[in-house]
């Protein structure tokens, strides 16, 4: 085995490789273990394979040749047997949530004070207010199962939360003045930065806190995890915005229905919200680009299918098309530093309106509907809520382990923890040369867009075996 102390790279024999998280052992030599309190506890003493074994790793690609390298792998989430590098009474935890709502962000909350309770007998715990800013401007929030209790029924987080405001050194010199020594961090890609910096500086300056992250994002489009929590939540309550549109449109001649859902860069809730409805005769997507004149083009096919059905439903998420108006408008961004998109759903729906009232004189009735935050402020849904369950318990078994510097999620369905660099260095989105996209392009018959040209590139590529197995393409859009 051969290591690689900067990046805690370990490799093995074919091709096998392990991106490790850092551990509080790494920079505090010596640090004291003690017992698993775990180890005693009647609930998870009788199941014996409740601890997982220290050596245990999840691999990144489970589709593989007879000779494919066995490739990436990440340390498996879960509670060590032997021992734990805090001892209960010496825990004093705090959470904090970062950016936009989530659906299931106070079940994760709920989570990480019951587990870290429960599981290992901790009850200083407090709640950051209002995201990053929360640690050096505003009081704190003491949390308790018994505060936290009914918190999963609720939308939003109890915790608030913000955009902007990271400030490296305040935020652990708050961390430190309150001897606060694990932080868990629950937010998005830019909060998983942020929480990266802090793990940081928490090292240069030798402190033993364990830094956790757990994935917030209601886009889906944070990479190397299957999914993330609150996406399904997301998905389901669209479900509604596309059934109103479905019946607005079926209602009156040449009715179209319209959908706007969220997804800045990654289309992943319009292609699944379309392909869970089957009523969705077209999903625009920020990864496929599409024009609207001609052949070909959005404006022909919507004809087409209101000839031949009377009526249809178009679903859009609102990173897509910025490109057909954006010239025109000035970009700005937000506190976090997102770009902020034009409306581009309401800009489109009225350029349809235009476009079939001008000289075209194709009567359409067109209803635009708006769901965007009905769909992430509310209780996350019952498959979200386990699943944010088992991030909280495995962020909780993470830390008093003594890792740190990590972020954890499923890993082709087993729960892992994943160097913040690997979270931190791309965004996922929709692969369209993929079979999920081709099955939404055959349920909604909708025209690819795609030029000849553009058509015989991807055809290209999908010939080659090595496209099949390399870069992220199964793992993208893989559920
Ligand atoms: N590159 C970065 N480095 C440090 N902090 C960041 C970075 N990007 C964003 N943040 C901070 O993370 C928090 C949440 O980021 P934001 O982009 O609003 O939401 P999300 O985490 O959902 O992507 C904000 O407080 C923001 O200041
Ligand atoms: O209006 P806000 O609160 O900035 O949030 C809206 C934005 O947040 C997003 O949901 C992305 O947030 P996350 O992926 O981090 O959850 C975008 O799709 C949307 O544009
Ligand atoms: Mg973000």
């Amino acid at each position: 085995m051969e290591n690689s102390i900067l990046q805690k790279l370990v490799k093995g024999d074919a091709g096998y490789v392990l991106e490790d998280v850092p551990h509080l052992t790494d920079y505090i030599p010596d640090l004291p273990t003690y017992p698993n309190p775990l180890r005693f506890n009647p609930a998870y003493s009788v199941v014996k394979q409740y601890f997982v074994n220290v050596d245990d790793t999840v691999a990144q690609k489970i589709v593989v040749h007879k000779d494919s390298p066995r490739g990436t792998h990440f340390r498996r989430a879960g509670p060590r047997q032997s021992v734990v590098y805090f001892e209960s009474s010496e825990v004093h935890a705090c959470i904090v949530t970062c950016g936009g709502l989530c659906p299931g962000l106070n079940t994760v909350i709920r989570e990480i004070v019951c587990g870290l309770y429960n599981m290992y007998g901790v009850s200083k715990i407090l709640g950051i207010d209002g995201g990053y800013r929360g640690f050096y401007s505003k009081n704190t929030i003491s949390l308790t199962p018994k505060s936290v209790n009914d918190i999963h029924k609720r939308g939003g987080t109890i915790l608030g939360t913000s955009r902007g405001g990271h400030d490296t050194s305040k935020i652990v010199d708050s961390i430190q003045d309150r001897g606060i020594n694990q932080v868990y961090i629950i937010g998005g890609d830019g909060t998983q930065k942020g929480a990266a910096v802090i793990y940081e500086e928490i090292r240069r300056r030798g402190l033993k806190v364990a830094v956790a992250g757990i994935p917030k994002t209601i886009d889906n489009d944070i990479p190397v995890i299957d999914r993330s929590f609150g996406f399904d939540t997301a998905v389901e309550e669209a479900q509604r915005a596309i059934n109103a549109a479905h019946v607005e449109a079926g209602s009156i001649e040449n009715g179209i229905g319209f959908v706007k859902l969220m997804g800045r860069y990654s289309g992943f809730i319009a292609m699944h919200s379309t392909l869970a409805s089957r009523d969705v005769d077209c999903c625009l997507i920020p990864e496929s680009p599409f024009f609207l004149e001609g052949k070909g083009g959005l404006y022909e096919f919507i004809e087409k299918r209101l000839k031949e059905n009377g009526h249809m439903v178009i679903v859009m998420a609102e990173g897509a098309g910025q490109d057909l108006l954006s010239e025109s408008l000035q970009s700005q961004e937000d506190a976090s530093g997102n770009k902020l998109l034009k409306d581009c759903g309401l800009w489109l729906s009225q350029k349809i309106k235009e476009h079939f009232s001008g000289p075209h004189k194709f009567c359409i009735n067109l209803k635009y509907i708006d769901p965007t935050y009905m769909i992430r402020a509310i209780p996350g849904n019952a498959s979200d809520n386990v699943y944010c369950t088992l991030l909280a318990q495995s962020a909780v078994h993470g830390a008093m382990a003594g890792y740190t510097g990590f972020t954890v999620g499923p890993v082709n369905g087993r729960h892992a923890y994943i160097p913040f660099n690997r979270i931190n260095e791309s965004q996922r989105q929709v692969v369209i040369t993929d079979r999920m996209w081709a099955r939404l392009l055959s349920s909604t018959n909708q025209p690819s867009f795609l030029s000849s040209k553009e058509v015989t590139e991807f055809e290209n590529q999908e010939q080659s075996p090595v496209q099949l197995l390399d870069g992220e393409i199964f793992v993208d859009n893989k559920f």
